[in-house]
């Protein structure tokens, strides 16, 4: 990948590559867009296949928080940070210190929180060396572990791809295909599972299948077969790029609502799904739950109004779809107008002028 040449394409703004001798730590942060604040998003640590991949996934997934962000009405710019290593066996104190001072050098350019393979304890210890943490666990002020919320957004977003689809918002004897039932996706079949949802779920973790298979009845299928199953919905939980051209064809359902991040592997995936009339509620706007928890951390937090912000993610859901059919866009099209807009709007409203230290006149 040419690196300077992607990043103007996409509109990047930073690249870091952090290394720590000591405790080990490869990492990457990517900043992808501050225009309406300090950059917020998760830290994932995983075993990517080369160097050049754990580049090209924190940018991608950098640029999404951009999205995410802006389309959950929240003052903050896109970004991430991923971690290569095996978060079961590469995982020191050290290692998670280091990156903290890295993330301080930033000096609140960017803000991190939990992602796939990192947990509170682990925000606890950037923590140490760095304010420009959330998700922590310790103390006055803090929202802990994000998965829960997420699940919450995941479920209410997925009501309003009900309503659009089926004309009911109700999810009682809907058959709901799961993929993945980790730590979003758990809580998300209890909550279905209490509404009257017949699960069908798979996992590559047979431990997982197993405890919802016991605490939701839920029917367990081979992590190959989750796509062509006769349900309603079918909830990507677990990894992006899943929508492809191999499964499209395979799909039966009349709705895609879940919680992996880019699920489109390319954004004509989208437009497949829209031609087909399969109502897409875009990843970004759905699985908002978890960064509007966090990010209420930054000014003080307080649960009954991040959960009811969370909650709203209904009605953008709803919106989203309104717009789609407005201007006559597939749903994730349309998300990306609502982010756009609010970038631009809220961009050319901070460029006048404003004196600082640094100005010319700051004396
Ligand atoms: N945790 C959060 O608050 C948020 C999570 N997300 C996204 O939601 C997704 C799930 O996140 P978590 O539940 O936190 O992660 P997790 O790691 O707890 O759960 C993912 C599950 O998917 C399973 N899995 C992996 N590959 C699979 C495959 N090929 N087929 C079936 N199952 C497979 C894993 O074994 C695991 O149980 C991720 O894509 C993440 O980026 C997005 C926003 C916030
Ligand atoms: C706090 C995290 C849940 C934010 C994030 O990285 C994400 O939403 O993907």
């Amino acid at each position: 990948m040419e690196l300077f040449t992607y990043m103007e394409d996409h509109d990047y703004e930073q690249l870091v590559l952090c290394y720590d001798k000591t405790s080990g730590l490869k990492a990457v942060i990517a900043i992808h867009d501050t225009t309406l604040g300090p950059a917020l998003g998760g830290a994932r640590m995983w075993t990517y296949a080369s160097e050049e991949d754990a580049i090209e996934d924190a940018l991608r997934l950098a640029k999404g928080m951009t999205y995410k962000n802006a389309a959950a009405g929240l003052n903050l710019g896109g970004g991430k940070t991923v971690i290569i290593g095996d978060p079961k066996t590469d995982k020191n104190d050290e290692l998670f210190r280091a990156l903290g001072r890295y993330i301080e050098g930033l000096n609140g350019r960017y803000i991190t929180a939990e992602d796939v393979g990192t947990t509170e304890y682990d925000m606890d210890l950037i923590h140490l060396e760095t304010n420009f943490v959330t998700g922590i666990s310790s103390g006055e002020g803090t929202s802990g572990n994000p998965s829960p919320v997420t699940a919450l957004g995941i479920y209410k977003g997925m009501k309003a791809a009900a309503k659009e689809a089926f004309g009911d918002d109700s999810l009682k004897d809907k058959t709901i295909a799961v993929q993945g039932v980790g730590n979003v996706a758990y809580t998300l079949c209890e909550y279905l599972h209490e509404e009257g949802a017949k699960l069908i779920v798979t996992d590559i973790n047979k431990a997982a299948v197993q405890r919802a298979v016991e605490a939701f009845g839920a029917t367990a299928v081979e992590t190959d077969e989750i796509y062509s199953q006769e349900a309603d919905i079918f909830a990507p939980c677990a990894l992006g790029a899943v929508i492809n051209d191999e499964t499209i064809p395979q799909l039966k359902v009349k709705v895609v609502a879940g919680s992996a991040n880019n699920q489109l592997k390319e954004p004509e995936h989208g437009n497949r799904l829209h031609e087909m009339g399969i109502v897409y509620a875009p990843d970004y706007v759905i699985n908002s739950g978890g960064v509007i928890n966090v990010a209420d951390e930054l000014i003080g937090y307080n649960e009954a109004r991040a959960l009811k912000r969370v909650e709203g993610i209904y009605d953008t859901i709803l919106k989203i779809f309104a717009i789609s059919k407005r201007d006559g866009i597939p749903s994730y099209q349309a998300a990306d107008r609502l982010a756009e807009e609010r970038i631009a709007r809220v961009g050319a409203t901070r460029s006048t002028f404003l004196r600082n230290e640094k100005s010319i006149i700051s004396k």
